[in-house]
């Protein structure tokens, strides 16, 4: 293993905690330009083939329509209304194909982006072979070296390197990438700074995270979610309903002795169908994608964002999301007849060979406060260090038949009630730890974590003193808890620490609730419990431990710098490996949510005014009494019916802006963000046209010939 010529630590990981701006947004990301619309313009013409209309029935049926019309316009060549009328209804369906292909249109410059990341690369194998990188397999290992381009997917399974990642996360700063931890996993395409690192290829040429990128952002994998489906199939169902009723109509007329036209009829069953929300579905979906794109999330699904949008439950790691995360020691404090310096002493010896950033503190504070040098490996030849993990809470060493621990009190009284036995000078039994144990109960009560420290040697086992590490919570968690919880959201603070930190903790950051000394089992065994109430549970994690709980999470946000097995478990790749993103991609689910119910009120109440111009016109001949219904007032018949035409294709293009950006949105319960969606949207819906179609009527009487 070749030491690291960087300088960064590896908890620097430099795309770690970035800030974002203060609403989320990147520069840029959601603002609408009109140009696109005219980009976009060849894709809409391609998006007219039936075979892709079909998918969307209300857009086929105007699609049905327009052809219709103008068959029946080239029957009767001097027919102007004719004409105009078809005009407006293939505009209709080219509105809607341009939503979609605007949507789509902005994952594409991305997608260019990353395929550029993809080109070409050489794998050198460890057998000295070399092969193209699109021949590689799963299991393969591969070396790469300064400079290189990692060829594929894959863990890092020996040495550490530092990588530019900005091909796939647009940050610059280098990441650093390294055997065994939870920053295992790299990425096909990314480059190799610094030293040499051993890979194993996890994921086969052709469906590496690049690849599914390329698909993702470009919309190709992009299916229908539930939601969707379910709209849909009432979209359709109000389509077939107008289609009977307005079949309906030509018997009835003729009875009235009234004449119909083909162009009559399509126009008005145009009209009431749902054609404004069947224009823009589609782009709503994509540009809830498109807006976690913006924030460097990837999701897999649409359906996982979906259901980022309906999470009731959001677990939330303490250390490193509600806490800055570098936790450092601050503090070393004696029980009753040992000394400061020997708890420093002892603190440091432990945490020599401790890589995480609690360990280095501990050494860096017995240097600075204390003046105790760092011993260096060689002086400790024959030491057996022994690393902290998650489970035993504790980290240490064994040398010169010294056994030094620190860790969690819990887990370092254990380590030292079995090692004394029955020895005298601990006959008090567990009333031994008191001291330990009042030094450990105030320090967690301000919210830090203590570890303590302890001995086993020619004297026995027995607690030094205790390590204070402090942590400070975030900026602005409180605030963000609060809006959680009016979204009606509850947050739960998941920790390993002990309770009374986490309950120091949770009362400072304002979470709901907390679970404490909590072990993979018990994070699965919460979602589960949630689960069962009928909640959708969302969560980061990034290591392999985290792995099946991202999977059971209805919402399992993956770290990009955690291993390859929890970004296969989750549903989302946050590239940042930020894991206060959680909140923001709540919050962009329910605004994808939110602006879909939205512009389906509007769509479904703005046809209804549709009715009161168009019915009159049609049977203003015959029941002269039936005029009542036109409080629009509108000119006269055909000017009515071509109004209303017109005003149904525009409004499609006038709400894409929205669509795209998403309405606007405020945390406030479902229930308050319905009502006021039905009012706002609602009553906009029924009046918006009665203002727009009478401004049309009066520009069409301008022209002459009509009115
Ligand atoms: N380097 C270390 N050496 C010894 N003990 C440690 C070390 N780091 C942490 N501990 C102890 O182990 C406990 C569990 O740590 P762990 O990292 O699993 O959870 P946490 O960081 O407290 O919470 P989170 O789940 O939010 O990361 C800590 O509360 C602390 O008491
Ligand atoms: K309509
Ligand atoms: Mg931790």
């Amino acid at each position: 293993m070749s030491t690291p010529t960087t300088t960064l630590a590896p908890d620097q990981d430099a795309s770690a905690g970035r800030p974002t701006p203060p609403d989320g947004r990147r520069v840029g990301a959601g603002l609408f330009d009109p140009r696109q619309l005219v980009q976009s313009l060849p894709d809409a013409f391609r998006k007219l083939d039936p075979r892709v209309m079909i998918k969307t029935p209300v857009m086929f049926v105007v699609l049905v329509g327009s052809v219709l019309t103008t068959v029946f316009s080239f029957k009767n060549p001097g027919d102007w209304f004719g004409w105009t009328v078809s005009a407006w209804l293939w505009l209709t369906v080219l509105f809607a194909n341009l939503a979609e292909a605007v949507a789509e249109g902005r994952g594409k410059a991305q997608a260019e982006t990353l395929r550029r990341a993809k080109t070409g690369t050489v794998a050198r194998k460890v057998d000295g072979t070399v092969v193209p990188g699109t021949e590689l397999r799963i299991g393969d290992l591969v070396v790469c070296e300064a400079g290189d381009v990692i060829p594929g997917d894959g863990d890092v399974v020996e040495g550490v390197a530092s990588v530019d990642e900005s091909a796939i996360t647009g940050e610059s700063a280098p990441v650093i990438r390294e055997s065994g931890g939870d920053r295992s996993a790299v990425t096909g395409g990314t480059k190799v700074l610094s030293d040499r690192i051993v890979v194993k290829i996890t994921t086969r040429p052709g469906e590496t995270f690049i690849d599914r990128m390329i698909s993702l952002v470009e919309g190709a994998a992009r299916q229908k979610t539930p939601n969707e489906i379910a709209l849909s199939i009432l979209l359709a169902s109000l389509t077939i309903a107008f289609l009977l009723a307005v079949a309906t109509l030509p018997p009835f007329a003729d009875h009235a002795g009234a004449e119909l036209s083909v162009v009559v009829l399509v126009a008005l069953l145009v009209c009431l169908i749902p054609t404004t929300i069947g224009a823009l579905l589609s782009a709503i979906g994509i540009a809830g994608m498109d807006r976690l794109v913006q924030r460097n999330v990837l999701a897999t699904s649409g359906r996982a964002v979906e259901a980022a949008g309906d999470v009731s439950t959001l677990l939330l790691d303490k250390t490193g999301t509600i806490t800055l995360g570098n936790r450092r020691a601050a503090a070393f404090l004696p029980v009753p007849g040992t000394t400061e310096a020997e708890v420093a002493d002892a603190a440091q010896l432990s945490s020599l060979a401790d890589e995480t950033p609690e360990g280095r503190s501990v050494v860096v504070l017995a240097k600075e406060r204390y003046g105790l040098r760092e011993r260096h490996q060689g002086e400790l030849a024959g030491a057996e260090w022994i690393e902290f993990s998650a489970r035993t809470r504790m980290s240490g060493v064994d040398v010169d038949g010294r056994k030094v621990r620190k860790g969690a009190a819990s887990s370092v009284i254990a380590w030292v009630a079995e090692r004394h036995g029955e020895a005298a000078r601990h006959a008090r039994g567990p009333e031994a730890f008191q001291d330990a144990r009042e030094l450990t109960d105030r320090i967690a009560a301000e919210g830090g974590t203590p570890l303590l420290v302890a001995v086993e040697d020619a004297d026995g086992a027995r607690v030094l003193g205790v390590i204070h590490l402090k942590d400070v919570v975030k900026d602005g968690m409180r605030e963000r808890f609060g809006e959680l919880r009016r979204m009606g959201i509850k947050t739960v603070m998941i920790t390993g620490d002990n309770p009374l930190t986490a309950k120091a903790i949770a009362e400072e950051a304002g979470v709901d609730d907390f679970l404490a000394e909590a072990t993979p089992e018990d994070k699965m065994a919460l979602i589960k419990r949630e689960q069962a109430g009928g909640k959708l549970v969302a969560m980061t994690g990034d290591g392999t431990n985290d792995a099946p709980a991202l999977a059971q999470a209805d919402v399992g946000v993956a770290m990009n710098s955690g291993t390859s097995a929890a970004k296969e478990a989750g549903n989302m790749v946050d590239l940042d490996s930020d894991p206060t993103k959680l909140i923001e991609i709540v919050e962009i689910g329910k605004q994808l949510l939110i602006t879909r119910g939205a512009l389906t009120t509007f769509s479904i109440a703005n046809d209804v005014a549709k009715y009161f111009a168009i019915i009159p016109a049609l049977f203003a001949a015959v029941y002269p009494g039936l005029d009542r219904l036109n409080i629009m007032g509108l000119s006269s018949p055909d000017s009515a019916i071509l109004s209303a035409v017109i005003f149904n294709a525009l409004i499609i293009v006038a709400l894409v802006p929205l669509a795209l950006k998403g309405v606007r949105y405020r945390p406030v319960s479902a229930d308050r963000m319905l009502r006021r969606n039905l009012a706002v949207y609602g009553l906009g819906g029924l009046i918006a046209p009665f203002v727009g179609i009478k401004l049309i009527d009066l520009l069409l009487s301008l022209v002459p010939g009509i009115g």
